[in-house]
């Protein structure tokens, strides 16, 4: 047990990511995804002492195709001025996919390749998407390696998130899988098994697909209903994983309303199930996005029940990675992602 307070890793790059439209209900909006939601996590942070800042160090893009395909990675290198050069006015956002019957072929096209490297269309890129994706998967990998090298836990305070992020799809505000890529980077060295917990409002669709038929990563989700919400087209109960990795997919479906009291029962399942399965280390793909006034979800978890989702996730006593990923209720947001770390550290 470390009696060290939690580290947090924290990126100023993450600023570089500053869209100014994202589509919904066919308009333009201000984005949910926001710098103020990372600037007000890290205020949480210092105002309540949690522990030491870092920075993150650069590990480059070998830990990120261990996820990630080259081609899926070169095309975010170059995107934004792929877009520039075809002479584009506004910015990059996918409007066209392979529907059913159509070709997964990678067209020359920069409008065919925003399609065929997306799933959805409120995610778009403008200058330093990529330097800001960069840093976030830095910020994960660097408290990967605090852990590795002896940490109980560690709070990647990522922004962009992740979880939506597929081998080689961004979307739901996502382009690199920040929690995917510390399994591997665990796995890489050494660790035999590792879990990933999903507790955002919802599915992570990016990391399932990620893993779906490996038995060394299990991939569990808490979310809301897909039929009702995004990702709307994975993220269902009868998903258990496939071939080597049958058994080792987990989805919990709740509808509207959830509150704390009932969403805990899945919490308690999963962590049941993480038992069983003895890994390693432990990534918690932290949205905080079930909060009772997120705009766009619709679970009621209240800012103390993430204390006690952080004293649930201390008792499982694994090597634990925090990814943050979404929660849009800026005002709320760090008090709810700080209490998960201050629960995970014994405060109630
Ligand atoms: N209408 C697009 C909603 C994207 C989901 C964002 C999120 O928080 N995922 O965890
Ligand atoms: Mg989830
Ligand atoms: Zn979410």
């Amino acid at each position: 047990k470390d009696p060290r307070p939690m580290k947090t890793v924290f990126s100023p790059l993450h600023s570089r990511r500053h869209v100014r439209t994202e589509l919904d209900g066919g308009l333009l909006i201000e984005p949910h995804e926001k710098p103020s939601r990372a600037e007000t996590i890290l205020a949480r942070v210092k105002d309540q002492a949690l522990g030491e800042i870092l920075e993150p160090e650069e590990f480059g893009l070998a830990p990120i195709q261990r996820v990630h395909t080259p081609d899926y990675v070169a095309f975010l290198e170059t995107c934004w001025q792929d877009w520039l050069a075809a002479g584009k006015p506004g910015e990059a956002i996918p409007a066209v996919w392979a529907g059913r019957g159509m070709r997964h072929r990678i067209p020359k096209d920069i409008d065919g390749r925003l399609g065929y490297y997306s799933f959805a269309a409120e995610t778009s890129i403008s200058e330093g998407t990529w330097e800001a994706a960069r840093a976030s998967a830095n910020v994960a990998l660097t408290a990967q390696k605090l852990v590795a090298d002896g940490e109980r836990a560690a709070f990647a305070l990522c922004r962009p998130p992740g979880h939506h992020a597929h081998a080689d799809l961004f979307g739901g505000y996502c382009f690199f899988n920040n929690a995917a890529i510390v399994a591997q980077a665990f796995r890489d060295q050494g660790y035999g098994k590792v879990a990933i917990l999903d507790v955002d409002f919802h599915h992570g669709n990016g990391t399932q697909a990620i893993f779906y038929d490996r038995a060394d990563v299990l991939t569990i989700s808490l979310h809301g209903d897909p039929d009702l919400v995004f990702p709307h087209f994975l993220g269902f109960e009868d998903e258990l994983g496939e071939g080597t990795g049958e058994g080792y997919n987990l989805n919990i479906v709740y509808p509207p309303g959830t509150p704390y009291s009932t969403w805990s029962q899945g919490l308690e399942t999963a962590c049941e199930r993480i038992e069983v399965f003895k890994p390693d280390a432990l990534v918690v793909a932290l949205g905080v996005d079930t909060f009772e006034h997120d705009p766009i979800s619709f679970f009621k978890l209240a800012s103390e029940d993430y204390l006690s989702l952080g004293q649930r996730l201390a008792q499982l006593g694994l090597p634990t990675v925090f990814t943050m990923e979404g929660g849009y209720d800026v005002d709320a947001i760090g008090v709810n992602a700080v209490n998960v770390m201050q629960g995970f550290e014994g405060k109630s």
